[in-house]
């Protein structure tokens, strides 16, 4: 399945429940606009998003005369693109780079990782993977099986040692390497523990002071999470200050919405979207295809 297809499989449910605004009647009359709102809620972008979406396509469909619901399908698409921030640098383009990745437990971190070291090696970069997990020594494991099928070295160190200090050692390891672009997965921890979000916050300033290369924290999002999702960015957000995101699993029953609302809400562009499980299922973010995709534009 291509990109595209799996984003519109992914966001099925959500399109379907636009669908039905569109079709029933066609008319743009005062229940079109309840549902529409009533459905934009209920697709995790946000009560406030959703009717501030609703609301400006009122004001466009009274300015411009539309009367037929289909007519405001692309301004609703339109609409929303508009609400994601465009990233000002992309931290697996521009070398070099280190990236820290962040989220908690089964987020998808490890699976990005290694996506994206498949990528940039397949690109010519001098890659290394950073294995700050020392939590699990599953975690330690998976990475390097990642390390392997992406044909890049993982440094790591064994269960149990503190993670600043294994960002410390990949960061000179990869300065001995002269490395274009350097991968940290660290191990996933629920926002809401405290304990857990400093020693994050410990890994990530240690890392920041060390490098001298730009160190971009990514927060990982799985796309199913639901409006939970929010909660969780902010907290991410508050503790790291975030440079941007990377949604998850938008091959699943994602709803889809939770994109925007973390991304419009705290302002932070989605670097990359993970369509699948294997080593290609990550691409890059466009906010117009995505869009199109929820809301059935051109399909
Ligand atoms: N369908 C789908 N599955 C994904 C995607 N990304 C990751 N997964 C799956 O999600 C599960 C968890 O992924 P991991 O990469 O282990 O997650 P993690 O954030 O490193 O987890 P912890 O180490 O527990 O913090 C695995 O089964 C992955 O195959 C995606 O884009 N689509």
């Amino acid at each position: 399945m291509g990109f595209l297809d799996s984003l519109k499989h992914g966001l099925e449910r959500s399109r379907e429940a636009i669908s039905e605004v569109f079709y029933m009647g066609g008319e743009v009359d005062e229940s079109f606009w309840e549902d529409l709102e009533d459905t934009l809620v209920m697709g995790d972008m946000g009560a406030e998003l959703a009717l501030s979406v609703s609301d400006d396509l009122r004001e466009l469909a009274a300015k411009k005369g539309l009367t037929r619901a289909s007519q405001l399908r692309g301004a609703l698409a339109d609409r929303l693109a508009a609400e994601f921030p465009t990233p000002e640098r992309d931290p697996f383009d521009d070398t070099p780079s280190c990236v820290l990745f962040v989220g908690i437990n089964g987020a998808g971190k490890t699976t990005t990782c290694g996506k994206l070291a498949g990528r940039a090696m397949g690109e010519g970069k001098r890659v290394l993977l950073g294995g700050a997990d020392t939590f699990r020594a599953a975690a330690i494991e998976q990475l390097e099986v990642w390390g392997e099928r992406a044909g890049v070295d993982v440094i790591t160190r064994e269960r149990g040692c503190d993670p600043a200090s294994v960002c410390y050692d990949v960061i000179e390891e990869a300065e001995r390497r002269d490395s274009d672009l350097v991968l940290i997965d660290t191990a996933g921890r629920l926002h809401t523990s405290a304990d857990l979000m400093q020693e994050l916050a410990k890994v990530v300033n240690v890392t920041r002071k060390r490098a001298g290369m730009p160190v971009s924290v990514v927060l990982v999002i799985d796309a199913t999470t639901g409006q939970n999702g929010l909660n969780q960015a902010k907290e991410f957000n508050d503790a790291l200050d975030l440079d941007g995101l990377i949604i998850t699993k938008l091959d699943g029953t994602a709803k889809g919405g939770i994109a925007l609302a973390v991304s419009s809400q705290l302002g932070l562009p989605i670097y990359r979207i993970g369509v699948g499980e294997s080593i290609d299922d990550l691409q890059s973010f466009d906010a117009h295809d995505f869009c199109a995709a929820l809301v059935g534009e051109g399909m």
